[in-house]
């Protein structure tokens, strides 16, 4: 929400935007075809997580493309494809194209995977997923190694680093990528850039949504282990002997693997639990089979992969308006992760703690709460972690095993009955760090004492002070992930500006690393499935009505871009030393062609070339005119605004006169 001043600001009034205070969440819709493809849609994700182990167990079953744990059946739309496409079989041998191919017809290349994740290629005919999924079904050994599961080494995986002969680990699992290399949207020389190694943080960076294990399904070799033995002794006894002898004939070794990833199946094969019109119920995993808990070591990758069960709502009148809910849960030696899937787009807000030995996790979406409590198999603790994935509605819960162990159940589950949210949560938090980020503004971060808390995107969460006698409120936009200076996701940052006349904010810019304050939230009334098919965005923000922007940039940057093709940032501040951010718009719009800042300056120096003065209408029809113009029936354009209030109310009005309807226009108001 816009720093507009230091009173409490819950200026609704004259509004043409219904804000309703405090609202919490946002409504989600069920996942549309551009989303098959994320890993962590609710349910696509959940059940090919869950369809792995089936493959582990029948390695040559193909893909049943009408059943949900498939791909989907027609090209993702972010694939680029050819009317040839469609002609090409599968049983052709993937041909990799030549460097020259491949990038010439690139349709982005803004940078490197590691420097910019925009880097989409236009695939040769005959290689969109279709095609993939033809050949992954046409019967062909995609492993390599005779579709037989087997733990690899890193050793091991460190030799198969060529176009040929490609092997990658993501997740504790080994995948031959040979003959997806041409396949792959990013390019081969993309892929390849995590060939021989575990590429889990690399793939990550890149497309966290993307469902590797089901279009990997066919490729999968085995588990990466760090606990084996070198291959050769493992494989054969022979120590010099070549790989192909080795992979003749299973040895006893192998012929043990074999049988206890069968195991491993069985025992997460999942199990839909349905939740009944009880108000709650017990959802108690199986174990792994002692064959498995024999072979899963101590190494820190995960081990295994637990069922899921979905959470239901109780009357059906409220029954279509309540967001279906799932969890799965993984884990390491040392960690175990519980992930709960709210849906696409879904824009949870969650927290989570410990409390006396029992882990309670909180998840709102569309104004519903719902609880999820784990009395675990053994011992927690802090600190917590919570991550959600904003594309696919996913919220991971990370917490420490106090004795590193593999564990046969995660223990208890009981999934709470769907309540609306009816007040705003209050938290109290410590203050772990103080920044000046320019004259006038401090960062301030603080972390809830009771566990990790989410606010949704483009939501915000009061702070209240007792200064006086009197209570002080003032709201703040948590500045996320990536924007304050932790990295931490129990660490919220908020941006205060400091207005020397103000009660609240010389406060709040003077407190000390381990002060105490009281926090209440969330609030707001955005909702993320508005930019659903929104491909151009504008932000247009003053001074720290930047903050709700943030998370907003960085979510619209993160998708392909064909999804996203343009963010712009008409950013309005008094000199150039009020610019927040500045450097790191630089730095983005260096990395992202997408991304686009325009600086206008009401108070400027001289020497400023950049525009200047106060938001007007032939600024804005210059910048925005164009692309709304573009626009048919359905918008593919959006208008974010936020700023003290007499900027938004002018700001509106200047919109609406240069067309953008209201259904494409938010407007921040705390
Ligand atoms: C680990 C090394 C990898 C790197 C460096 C990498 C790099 C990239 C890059 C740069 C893009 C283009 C991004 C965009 O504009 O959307 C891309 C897209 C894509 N990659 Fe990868 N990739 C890797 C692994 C994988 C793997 C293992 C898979 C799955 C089998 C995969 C599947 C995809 C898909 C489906 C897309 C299109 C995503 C979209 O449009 O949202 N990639 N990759």
């Amino acid at each position: 929400m816009a720093d507009s001043g230091d009173e409490q600001v819950n200026s609704t009034r004259g509004s043409p935007f219904p804000i309703t205070l405090p609202t919490v969440l946002c409504t989600p819709e069920p996942p549309d075809e551009d989303n098959l493809l994320l890993k962590t849609n609710s349910f696509i994700s959940s059940e090919s997580k869950l369809s792995l182990p089936s493959n582990l167990g029948t390695p040559t079953s193909p893909l049943k493309l009408s059943s949900p744990l498939s791909l989907p059946t027609s090209p993702s739309p972010f694939m680029k494809t050819s009317p040839q496409t469609e002609v090409r079989r599968s049983s052709e041998s993937p041909q990799l194209p030549t460097s020259n191919q491949q990038f010439a017809g690139k349709l982005i290349n803004n940078g490197s995977a590691t420097g910019n994740p925009r880097n989409k290629c236009a695939l040769q005919p005959g290689h969109s997923l279709m095609d993939w999924i033809r050949f992954g079904n046409s019967g062909k050994d995609l492993t390599g190694v005779g579709g037989r599961l087997r733990p690899v080494s890193p050793q091991e995986l460190a030799n198969h680093n060529t176009q040929n002969d490609a092997w990658l680990a993501i997740r504790g699992r080994v995948y031959n990528i040979t003959h997806y290399l041409p396949y792959h949207p990013g390019g081969p020389e993309e892929l390849m850039k995590g060939a021989g190694i575990d590429a889990t943080q690399l793939f990550d960076k890149v497309h966290p949504w993307v469902n590797y294990d089901s279009l990997l399904a066919k490729c999968l070799v085995g588990p990466l282990r760090f606990d084996l033995p070198d291959p050769e002794e493992l494989f054969d006894t022979s120590s010099h002997s070549l790989k192909s002898d080795r992979l003749k004939e299973p040895s006893k070794a192998q012929e043990l693997v074999r049988k206890s990833m069968e195991n491993l199946a069985n025992c997460i094969t999942p199990v839909r639990k349905k939740i009944t019109s009880k108000s709650e119920e017990n959802v108690k995993c199986s174990p792994p089979s002692k064959i498995m808990q024999s072979l899963i070591q101590s190494s820190d990758l995960p081990v295994s992969i637990s069922r899921r069960a979905a959470a239901s709502p109780t009357k059906n009148a409220e029954k279509a308006d309540i967001p279906p809910l799932r969890y799965d849960w993984i884990q390491t030696t040392t960690k175990l992760t519980i992930s709960v899937y709210t849906g696409a787009l879904a824009n949870p807000g969650g927290c989570a703690r410990i409390t006396e030995g029992v882990l309670l996790i909180e998840v709102a979406t569309n104004g519903w709460l719902r609880t999820l409590k784990l009395v675990p198999e053994a011992k927690l603790q802090d600190p917590l972690q919570l991550r959600v994935y904003a594309e696919s509605g996913k919220i991971d819960i990370i917490a420490q095993k106090v004795d590193s162990a593999v564990w046969k159940h995660c223990g208890e589950v009981t999934l709470g009955t769907a309540s609306r949210v009816s007040s705003p949560r209050t938290v109290e938090c410590r203050v772990v760090s103080s920044n000046v980020v320019t004259h006038d503004t401090v960062m301030l971060a603080v972390t809830p004492r009771s566990g990790p808390v989410v606010v949704p995107l483009g939501h915000h969460i009061r702070v209240h002070m007792k200064i006086a006698g009197s209570e002080c409120i003032r709201s703040y936009t948590p500045v996320g992930e990536g924007w304050g200076p932790s990295e931490d996701s129990s660490t919220l940052s908020l941006a205060v500006k400091k207005y020397v006349t103000g009660s609240l904010s010389p406060q709040l810019t003077t407190l000390k690393v381990g002060n105490r304050l009281t926090l209440s939230g969330p609030y707001g009334s955005f909702q993320l499935q508005k930019l659903k098919a929104v491909k151009r965005i504008f932000f247009i923000a003053a001074g720290t009505g930047i903050t709700p922007m943030l998370g907003l940039l960085k979510f619209m940057l993160s998708r392909s871009i064909l999804r996203c093709e343009k963010a712009h940032l008409i950013f309005f501040n008094k000199t150039e030393d009020d610019i927040l951010f500045k450097d790191k718009f630089d730095e983005i719009s260096k990395e992202d062609s997408r991304f686009v800042v325009t600086h206008v300056l009401s108070d400027a120096k001289t020497n400023w070339t950049g525009y200047k003065g106060r938001i007007r209408i032939d600024l804005l029809n210059k910048i925005i005119g164009k692309d709304v113009q573009k626009c048919g029936e359905q918008c593919t354009h959006f208008v974010c605004i936020c700023g003290p209030a007499e900027f938004t109310q002018t700001g509106l009005q200047l919109l609406r006169k240069c067309t953008i309807k209201d259904d494409c226009l938010h407007a921040f108001i705390g």
